[in-house]
């Protein structure tokens, strides 16, 4: 028997014996009476409508209609799971309970299969000492010491689309923008990071983008119903069995392993070459540093180490290509705001002393802010997160819901072990946080200040509930994130008008529910988000 096939017999035989078990047991915790959706699949519960719709939103818009900002659902095997978008709820779990709501299995699993062990992955104390390791690289003051790199790359991709144009008879070529905002957003992970260039502007075939794309989708979206009920069985796995999980041949492991194990290798040899002396507080001098400490507390051994740049490799690159391209479908639909905020551009270069902008200019310019903020909040590329309960617990609601028995309640008793899946999509979507309008593209309600957004008007900081910013395990790179899209968004509106060619059902873009939202057409492989692109006289 090769070992391949002793796993598959183990997790198999594993599987089987659960069934029963789990079957038992399935609705005996705290959530009988908290109403939501019949489960429509034995095995699955409500996992395949969620997995399996065609956008992100499909489906927990309309249980958001029907049971308000809580309801509960069904997953493997019957068993209950809370989802929530009240940001009371989700305020407690994320940030006042600390280390008490860790991932749930599937998701820390998935995170590690990902980018292996570094910080998305890791789980309580070593978490905890690889945030603290970490977090110099991500301060205000190292991040805005990036403005410069943030310009200049800019400044290339606005040269590379001038060229693209040339190139191209209608002067106003459709162009797949996903690919160049990940491309972008390398090169500027990697100088910034571990002063790497990986020159992908210049290079259309850089095979980290090319894998990003290619492997990453294979592996994550509309995986198998036989694999979803697999993943229902993580959570009765031993850990160090799972480690197993990445070598099983079938599409959805083998991208990520191939994916992970050609960052690895890279890793290790930009480790190899850095000529970092490990005293400054970019990514690679605080992994260095800390790999040559001799205290266990502030020690990353160099497998860490190796994840830990994958990790930064990932996160750091595909979140923000993937944020910048639904913000210029966003622009694209909506040429009104591209005037107003060459409007701002204006006259902030009017009183400007420079010919580059400051955070000064930028945390001024109010409107351009806000559709920032508006396209994150309608099109969220984490549409989700999900948590275990580590202990029981009470969850305070800011919004009340209604029970099965007609009860208004204002918080919800959390048995140990519950999963809990925090819509991030929904919450974005509620009308009792946003409005009636919350379906709607309006970036005013950032600046109006009776609808209560006015302090997100003027600085960065609330920007939180988007990253999670504001949570133990919230974005650490969110900062470094804003001002990288900011100093792009101004670039390419200062040179470019952004149109959608003409929409039918080839040209339609869809928001697929994979491990981030991503722009998709139907029956093409791949992302796609076809924008013509004009310049401006
Ligand atoms: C628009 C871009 C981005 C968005 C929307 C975003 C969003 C998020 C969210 C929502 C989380 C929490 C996930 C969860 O709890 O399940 C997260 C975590 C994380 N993000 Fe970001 N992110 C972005 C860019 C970045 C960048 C540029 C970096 C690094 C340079 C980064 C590094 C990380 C890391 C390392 C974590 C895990 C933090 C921890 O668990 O301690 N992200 N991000």
């Amino acid at each position: 028997m090769t070992d391949l096939t002793a796993i598959l017999s183990t997790l198999s035989a594993g599987l089987f014996s659960l069934i029963a078990f789990l079957y038992s047991r399935r609705r005996s915790g705290s959530l009988k009476d908290i109403r939501g959706p019949a489960s429509s699949s034995f095995w699955l519960g409500n996992e395949a409508d969620i997995r399996y719709q065609d956008e992100v939103g499909d489906c927990e818009f309309k249980w958001m209609r029907e049971y308000g900002s809580a309801w509960r659902r069904t997953g493997f095997l019957g068993t209950d799971r809370l989802m929530l978008a009240d940001p009371k709820a989700s305020k407690h779990i994320l940030h006042s309970a600390g280390y008490h709501y860790p991932k749930t299995i599937d998701r820390a699993q998935f995170s590690r299969l990902a980018a292996g062990n570094g910080l998305v992955a890791a789980e309580g104390q070593v978490h905890h000492r690889q945030r603290k390791i970490m977090s110099p690289a991500f301060s205000t003051h190292q991040v805005q010491s990036f403005l410069p790199l943030f310009h200049g790359t800019a400044s290339k991709l606005v040269q590379k689309w001038k060229e693209v144009i040339a190139a191209d008879p209608s002067g106003q070529p459709l162009v797949n923008v996903v690919g160049w905002f990940s491309r972008a957003s390398l090169d500027i992970i990697g100088e910034a990071g571990f002063d790497f260039q990986f020159g992908s502007l210049d290079n259309l075939a850089n095979p980290l983008v090319v894998r990003n794309d290619k492997d990453l989708v294979d592996s994550m979206l509309y995986p198998s119903w036989y694999d979803l009920v697999f993943k229902g069985t993580w959570k009765y796995i031993p850990r160090p069995l799972l480690e197993y999980v990445r070598y099983i041949p079938t599409r959805e492991y083998r991208g990520l392993r191939s994916w992970l194990d050609n960052v690895r290798v890279f890793s290790r040899g930009l480790i190899k070459q850095s000529t970092d002396k490990g005293d400054g507080n970019d990514i690679m001098s605080v992994l260095l540093r800390a790999n040559g400490s001799s205290n266990p507390k502030n020690k990353m051994p160099e497998d860490e180490m190796v994840d830990q740049i994958a990790t930064f490799l990932s996160a750091g690159h595909e979140t923000t290509a993937k944020a910048l391209t639904w913000y210029f479908y966003a622009l694209a639909k909506h040429p009104e705001a591209q005037v107003r905020i060459r409007e701002e551009i204006a006259l902030v270069r009017a009183r400007a002393a420079g010919e580059e902008f400051t955070i000064a200019d930028l945390d001024s310019m109010a409107y351009t802010l806000a559709t920032l903020k508006e396209s994150m909040r309608l099109d969220p590329i984490i549409w989700y997160t999900a948590r275990t309960a580590s202990r029981d617990d009470i969850l305070p609601l800011a919004f009340p819901v209604t029970t099965k028995s007609g009860q208004q309640i204002t918080s919800i008793p959390i048995k140990k072990g519950t999963p809990i899946d925090i819509s991030l999509a929904v919450y974005n979507r509620l009308p009792d946080v946003w409005g009636e309008d919350a379906n709607e593209w309006n970036p005013e309600r950032f600046l109006d200040p009776l609808r209560g957004f006015k302090e997100a008007s003027s600085n960065i900081g609330v920007f939180g509930s988007f990253f999670l910013a504001t949570g133990t395990r919230g974005c650490i790179g969110w900062q470094f994130a804003v001002l990288e899209m900011q100093i792009i968004i101004l670039a390419l509106l200062d040179n470019f008008e952004f149109s959608l060619p003409p929409q039918n059902e080839k040209t339609k873009i869809y928001r697929r529910p994979s491990h981030v939202m991503l722009p998709m057409r139907e029956g093409k492989e791949g992302t796609w988000m076809g924008l013509h692109i004009k310049p401006l006289n």
